[in-house]
């Protein structure tokens, strides 16, 4: 079956058909006199595209970093594409020049076919996003307005004690969190137990998103172009050689589901008299007429839905990922749980509050979205007019890519970027001094579509960290015969980076800590 997802002597065939026709159809190619920025040699037609499909293309990007410098240039049969490699020209296109860098590619896979045009994330610069982006602002950029903060911790505690009676299921109670929270705050829709349907439902409209990236190669076939005599919507499923209408459908359907689940759970919300306060209750109730009709009703499901979608896999990672740390560096744990005792001692669980007493747990999580970044080619970009860049011409209609992956491991910021060191966010520590560039400021993207949810997620790392190094040890597994398991790193190399779990032991660090856990649940 011909699966459009990888590159092989098939599809290279195909593309090489699909730009012949390409260009037997332009009658008159326009002549490039203007100067491109660099990039690796283009074969003739399909451009790079034979590259693009490399399954860690922040790697090969980063590699072309030293080959041909900080802005990269590709091009796949026509469609341009720039690669950003440093923070320096990230932050002058994407921020700076945000008028004309602020809008998304159109992605046919997911956008055309899977029925994911609504996504605040995959939202053109309109005025749409910009509704989307206010409702998302006020209720996950300001804690106040929901008090997140508690529920925050509460949710925590849940986890804890989840840990506590099942350590073995780590993955699951990290996973649980983040959903637990932004559920409540959402839809006050209360998470009962480990595997919960809502929760599962996002991660799977999730995998769904994922799969429709593998597909990007339609994005570069002209034949596939809405604009196009036989639009590609209509090449049904029994087209031989052809895997992606059969994708396309099992993905609409999931979406389909997912956004009528998170409509009713809205829904449900304003009807009910006794419904807590939620972003969905508050904005709908707001907005409602004498007739009961809704203003802005469809905008209120979708940025609520999207506020599900981006905030939950993304902050498993980074919780995950701490895990993955401390079993690869103990003694950081160690050093965290002396600054614990001494600044909150162990008669209570963490808060926000305790952040800036506890420099150095806030360093761990700093280090932590460095180390392992968790998207590594950030969200696209889209450019709306040309623009001219360090004396080479940028067309309108670039995809623009920052590539985080390189960011967080630039030397020049970072000396010894592989290994994680939260020491280096520690003043004083060490000989370099505190890097001037924070991760903070560029794994939650640049510019006008910078994460809507970075503070939530900041707060919820920094909890779900400083409550497991208060409460327990983690150490790594052991085999039958005595011998040290080493744990699982193996990224899944998707756009959005996941991890599972190691064979580890998470166990109290003593009876007192237990019993905090239980007394804290127990009080909730
Ligand atoms: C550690 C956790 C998170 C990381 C690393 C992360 C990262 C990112 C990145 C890189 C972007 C693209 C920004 C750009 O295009 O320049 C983004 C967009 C977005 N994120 Fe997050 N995110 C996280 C958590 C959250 C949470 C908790 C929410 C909940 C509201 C959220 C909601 C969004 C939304 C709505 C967008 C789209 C913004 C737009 O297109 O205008 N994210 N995020």
């Amino acid at each position: 079956m011909w699966d459009l997802g990888h590159f092989g002597p098939k599809e290279y065939s195909a593309c090489i058909v699909a730009a012949l026709i390409l260009v037997v159809l332009s009658k008159h190619r326009v002549r490039r006199t203007v100067k491109l920025p660099p990039g690796p040699p283009r074969l003739p037609i399909i451009g790079n595209l034979h590259q693009m499909t490399a399954s860690r293309l922040w790697e090969k990007a980063t590699e072309w970093r030293d080959q041909y410098g900080d802005i990269v240039y590709v091009e796949n049969i026509g469609k341009p594409l720039l690669i950003l490699n440093s923070y320096e020209v990230a932050s002058e296109l994407l921020d700076n020049r945000s008028a004309i860098y602020s809008s998304r590619p159109n992605l046919i896979m997911a956008m055309e076919l899977q029925g994911w045009a609504w996504v605040t994330s995959m939202l053109p610069y309109c005025e749409k996003l910009r509704q989307h982006r206010a409702y998302l602002h006020r209720f996950f950029q300001t804690p106040e307005a929901l008090n997140y903060f508690e529920l925050q911790e509460r949710e925590t505690c849940v986890m804890l004690n989840g840990l506590l009676h099942s350590p073995e299921k780590y993955a699951d109670h990290v996973r649980r969190l983040p959903g637990a929270v932004i559920l409540k705050n959402v839809y006050g829709y209360e998470v009962q137990k480990l595997n919960d349907p809502m929760v599962q439902s996002g991660e799977q409209v999730l995998r769904r998103g994922g799969e429709s990236l593998q597909y990007i190669l339609l994005d570069f076939l002209p034949w596939c172009h809405p604009a196009n005599p036989i639009p590609v919507k209509h090449v049904p499923e029994w087209t031989p050689f052809v895997k992606f209408p059969k994708v396309a459908r099992e993905g609409r359907q999931t979406v389909a589901t997912f956004k009528s689940m998170t409509r009713e759970l809205a829904r449900k919300q304003v009807m009910e008299e006794n419904a807590g306060q939620s972003m969905a209750s508050i904005l709908l109730s707001e907005n409602m007429k004498d007739d009961g009709s809704i203003d802005d009703e469809q905008n209120i499901y979708d940025a609520s839905a999207m506020a599900f979608l981006g905030g939950t896999d993304t902050s498993v990672t980074a919780i995950m990922t701490f895990i993955l740390a401390i079993l690869k560096n103990p003694d950081k744990q160690s050093r965290a749980q002396v600054e614990i005792d001494g600044a909150i001692g162990t008669d209570r669980l963490p808060t926000v509050s305790d952040v800036d007493a506890l420099p150095y747990v806030q360093a761990i999580c700093t280090e932590i979205l460095r180390w392992e970044v968790i998207l590594p080619l950030g969200i696209a970009h889209n450019l709306t007019e040309n623009d001219e860049y360090m004396g080479y011409h940028i067309p309108a209609g670039t995809m623009v890519v920052p590539n985080v992956w390189s960011m967080a491991l630039d030397e020049r910021y970072y000396p010894d970027p592989l290994s994680f060191k939260p020491e280096r966010w520690m003043p004083g520590e060490t000989k370099e001094g505190v890097p001037s560039l924070m991760p903070q400021d560029y794994v939650f993207g640049l510019g006008r579509r910078i994460c809507s949810g970075k503070k939530w997620a900041e707060h919820i790392v920094f909890l779900a960290v400083a409550s497991i190094l208060a409460t327990f040890h983690i150490e790594k597994g052991k085999t039958a015969n005595g011998e040290t398991i080493p744990p699982n790193d193996n990224y899944l190399p998707s756009i959005l980076r996941a991890l599972g779990p190691s064979q580890c032991k998470i166990t109290p660090r003593s009876e007192k800590a237990a019993s905090l856990i239980r007394q804290s649940v127990a009080a909730l």
